[in-house]
């Protein structure tokens, strides 16, 4: 698994779907029966997914719950980290929610890095509707580790 993990650091072409974090990772594996299944591409220096919330991820009727919104963006800022180019987890994550994330609805959800600041990655993210209305922004900080980070036995 660590080898695997290793090669999707490669340059990536603009377009190309990237590799999900692993089959199981629940914002992106395709083996994960629970998971959003998020397909992201490079878009210039940041990344990119469309994406549509369905009956799994609902909280009030009708409506994406909040924290799946808040898992898909999480995991978005993890393909940042194939073009960056180091191992990374989130610190801190806040979710602006400005309109209800409707299920059904395709979103185009776009994220980048705004700033690096020595193992701190302060990264920005943006979710808009068909119109192209922003309905939620996000920003984050990743701490850069080492792969002995998911690896290390922990209590
Ligand atoms: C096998 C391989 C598989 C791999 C799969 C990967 C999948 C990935 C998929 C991705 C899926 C999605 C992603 C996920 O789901 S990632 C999963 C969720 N996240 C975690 O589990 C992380 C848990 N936290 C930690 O492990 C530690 O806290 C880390 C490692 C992050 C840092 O602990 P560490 O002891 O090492 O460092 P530190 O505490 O000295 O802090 C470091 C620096 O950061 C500064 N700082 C702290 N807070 C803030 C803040 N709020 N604003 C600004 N700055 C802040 C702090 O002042 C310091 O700065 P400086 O003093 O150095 O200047």
């Amino acid at each position: 698994m660590l080898a695997t993990w290793a090669e999707k650091f490669r340059p990536h072409r603009e377009g190309v779907d990237l590799p999900p974090h692993h089959e199981q990772c629940l914002g992106c594996g395709p083996d994960n029966p629970h998971g959003h299944h998020l397909q992201v591409r490079r878009h210039g220096d940041g990344v990119v997914a469309d994406h549509t919330f369905d009956n799994r991820h609902v909280g009030a009727p009708g409506i994406a719950h909040g924290g799946a919104v808040a898992t898909v963006i999480d995991d978005l800022y993890g393909f940042l980290l194939y073009l960056v180019g180091t191992p990374a987890v989130t610190r801190q994550l806040t979710v602006e929610y400005r309109t209800p994330v409707m299920i059904g609805v395709p979103y185009r959800l776009q994220a980048q890095v705004q700033r690096h600041e020595g193992r701190k990655l302060f990264l920005v993210a943006s979710i808009a509707g068909p119109d192209g209305s922003v309905v939620g922004t996000s920003t984050a900080v990743f701490v850069a580790v080492g792969i002995d980070h998911f690896t290390r036995e922990r209590q």
